[in-house]
């Protein structure tokens, strides 16, 4: 069997990337699946399985960060005793990373290179305002562009007012929902996995990733279970990174269910998420405003004239503390790394 690797998107740039390292016993594949050092890669040749690489090694111990993900472009190298080693990561052009719950400074990078990183939040039970718009900041930090899934839509009377609430958290963001169950919406959708394009699956377990990674690959290729419990939240089943390609399009990476997502140093990300209140922001008369009782606060006067809800304000100012307090740590990790290593 023979892959098109431009339909998976492999184009001009990660070619030239891989020049360097193309070689007669070399070829360049895309990452299915990461699983504690062995990938699963999909070459031109078809799907091999690849052990870590002593380069790749190097790299990893180095940053975590660059261990192999599903999305990744890699080099694999063919030995003569049939061993296929994964020598190296191309640099990714867009990666989802979060905040990992260990001393680790780096973070977990979930998927690369996709074009575009659905944040997925069922529509029943009712979205959560906070999951949303941390996500949305996961996925404007990714680099790709962000859409809102709200999934389930056959399980409410009018899915697209609770598009319209929601959309007012997620400025310059397509809000998009969907039912996999009655086949409504899934053609917006159909567009992001387009020959070549890459779509990422963000959002807690549950949230239906799977079903509709598998609605637009047309084939049950995860497994997804029923409902047992009452509260509609599913049980935790997709436990790695999988990336799934589109029979005559792209390709769709499912991460895993995540409970609670931490934001890394994301200030930027934050900042497009919460683009309406940056906006006003830039507006205050002082360039240094902490938006409380300066006179001449734009972002106050929108709160006093009831067009900045005093919530999106709060999760503004939360997020900011998170990252900024999570900043601090990472500098002080990176500063003792060296000393950690050799108790
Ligand atoms: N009514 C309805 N239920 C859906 C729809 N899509 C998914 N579900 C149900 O929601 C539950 C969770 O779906 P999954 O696709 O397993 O969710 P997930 O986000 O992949 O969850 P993890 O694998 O744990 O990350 C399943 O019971 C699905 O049958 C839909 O369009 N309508
Ligand atoms: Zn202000």
């Amino acid at each position: 069997m023979s892959f098109d690797l431009s339909q998976l998107g492999w184009d001009d740039t990660f070619t030239s990337s891989y020049r360097p390292y193309d070689r007669p016993d070399t070829v360049p594949g895309r990452v299915l699946r990461a699983d504690r050092g062995i990938s699963t890669v999909l070459t031109a040749g078809g799907v091999t399985r690849a052990s870590l690489g002593g380069n790749a090694l190097l790299e990893a111990a180095r940053d975590p960060a660059l261990l192999p993900c599903a999305g990744d472009w890699v080099v694999l190298r063919n030995w003569p005793d049939r061993r296929v080693t994964l020598e190296l990561v191309l640099p990714r052009r867009t990666r989802l990373i979060r905040r990992t719950a260990d001393k680790d400074a780096s973070g977990q990078v979930l998927a690369a290179n996709m074009d575009t990183v659905a944040v997925v939040e069922p529509i029943f039970p009712e979205p959560n305002d906070a999951r949303v718009e941390r996500l949305l900041a996961l996925a404007w930090e990714s680099g790709a562009d962000p859409v809102l899934v709200l999934t389930k839509s056959d399980t409410v009377r009018d899915p697209e007012a609770v598009a319209r609430q929601l959309a007012a958290l997620a400025p310059d963001v397509p809000v998009i929902p969907v039912s996999v169950q009655r086949g409504a919406g899934l053609d917006r959708l159909r567009e992001l996995v387009a020959p070549g394009r890459t779509l990422a699956l963000l959002g807690r377990s549950g949230a239906g990733k799977s079903t509709l990674a598998n609605a637009l690959a047309g084939t049950a290729v995860m497994p997804v279970q029923a409902i047992r419990d009452a509260d509609g939240k599913g049980r935790h089943t997709t436990a790695w990174r999988n990336l799934i390609t589109v029979p005559g399009g792209g390709c769709v990476v499912d991460t895993p269910g995540i409970r609670g997502v931490g934001l890394l140093d994301t200030g930027s990300g934050l900042d497009r998420a919460f683009a309406d209140v940056i906006e006003l922001a830039d507006r205050c008369r002082f360039d240094n405003c902490r938006h409380e009782s300066e006179p001449g606060c734009a972002v106050q006067s929108a709160l006093a004239d009831g067009l900045l809800p005093p919530r999106r304000l709060a999760s503004w100012r939360k997020l900011h503390r998170e990252v900024a307090v999570e900043s601090r740590r990472r500098s002080v990790r990176l500063a003792t790394a060296p000393r950690r290593r050799h108790n």
